[in-house]
């Protein structure tokens, strides 16, 4: 038997029970649920990652609804769990839902909703931030100046790469790798090479207007193409992001063998997930190649490192924060209670 978990408690004579695991930003998301008559229990447990047991304990007996996270295993556990409370609907607070299995859900008569979109241009700006700051040497450059190092200007000194005119490969031409591809171009003038199993319309559009309104000010237009193999962007590419989502087909996309295809000086950007990249290769390929940098906001074992990354210079890593802006964090917290909600507002 689980220990009883600690909750913050909304609206006790609710008629409905939403649990949400984790506490969220912002009050919005509470009032929505209130207004709908909700009682809300939110899970104030010192403990980041919830084990199934741990969930199951706070669904309990009754309930009719649950906001959860990336970080916890939505299966055949926690739905049948919920299912016998009553509940009908479950959101995950992130776009991805790789830690939910979706036809268990559906066996269970479960809901599942998730929170695309109003994280799409801050995942992307994360990306963008990663891209240049690994492209200018940022980390290190503050790392030898807090270090005491600094005797004077040099011209070797944390010499980089210059965006402008490069080429930008994006690996996932969806909402946010087209946003990421659309700063990218506009605001370094980088020429676009993409891979997706889908055309990116929108974006090819943008990019072409964009190169026509750079020549009708008599400078040198952007271009985009379309690559028809992940192997032709990494090739081609100065600056890569990864946007896809993680599912049986984008496991290990970046191994040992697409790694030794890149520019020795190129830079990779992981923003989708971590086990996206082969990450053990990746150390490797750090080590072999000193001029080859990568920014990582995922990793495949989160929230571990792999042996060696983070002894290696020319990798920048964040702790998953590529959609941490208060906006879209409260906007990703309203959006999961509306997902709660909708089961509940169609059955009135
Ligand atoms: N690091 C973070 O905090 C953070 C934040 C938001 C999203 N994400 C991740 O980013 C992912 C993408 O989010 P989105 O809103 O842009 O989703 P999206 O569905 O709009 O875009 C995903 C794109 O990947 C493409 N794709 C799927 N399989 C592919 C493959 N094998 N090769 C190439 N492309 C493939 C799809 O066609 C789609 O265009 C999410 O699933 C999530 O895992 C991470
Ligand atoms: O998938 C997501 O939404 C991110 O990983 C967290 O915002």
């Amino acid at each position: 038997m689980a220990k009883p978990v600690q909750i913050e408690v909304w609206n006790p004579n609710g008629k409905y029970r939403v649990v949400s695991t984790k506490p969220m930003p912002g009050t919005r998301w509470i009032n929505l649920l209130i207004q709908q008559d909700c009682r809300v229990e939110i899970c104030t447990q010192n403990k980041t990652i919830l084990s199934v047991e741990d969930i199951i304990a706070l669904i309990g007996d009754k309930c009719d609804g649950v906001i959860g996270q990336l970080t916890e295993d939505w299966g055949d556990a926690l739905f049948s769990a919920l299912s016998k409370a009553g509940g009908k609907a479950f959101s995950n607070m992130a776009v991805g839902y790789n830690n939910v299995d979706v036809n268990a859900a559906n066996r269970y008569g479960v809901a599942v909703g998730n929170t695309p979109g109003v994280l799409t241009e801050t995942t992307a700006e994360l990306a963008a931030t990663l891209s240049v700051a690994a492209a200018r040497r940022i980390v290190e450059a503050d790392a030898f100046m807090r270090g005491g190092l600094y005797e004077g200007w040099l011209p070797h000194l944390f010499v980089g790469n210059l965006l402008k005119r490069q080429t930008v490969g994006v690996i996932g031409a969806g909402r946010i790798g087209s946003a990421y591809a659309r700063m990218m171009v506009e605001g370094f003038k980088m020429n676009l090479i993409y891979y997706d199993l889908y055309q990116a319309t929108r974006l090819e559009k943008f990019v072409t207007a964009y190169g026509q309104f750079l020549k009708a000010n008599g400078e040198q237009p952007v271009t985009w193409k379309r690559a028809s193999s992940m192997d032709e962007v990494l090739r081609e590419a100065d600056v890569i992001s990864l946007h896809p989502v993680l599912d049986k087909t984008t496991y290990h996309l970046v191994n040992k063998e697409r790694l030794a295809v890149m520019k020795k000086e190129a830079i990779l950007v992981n923003c989708s997930r971590g086990p996206v990249i082969d990450e053990v290769a990746l150390v490797e390929h750090l080590k072999a190649n000193p001029m080859f940098r990568v920014g990582l906001d995922v990793f495949e074992d989160e929230p571990y490192m792999k042996p060696g990354l983070a002894d290696m210079k020319n990798a920048i890593v964040v702790p998953h924060i590529a959609s941490a802006s208060k906006w879209t964090r409260e906007g990703m917290a309203t959006l999961a209670a509306l997902n709660v909600l909708v089961y509940h507002l169609y059955k009135k």
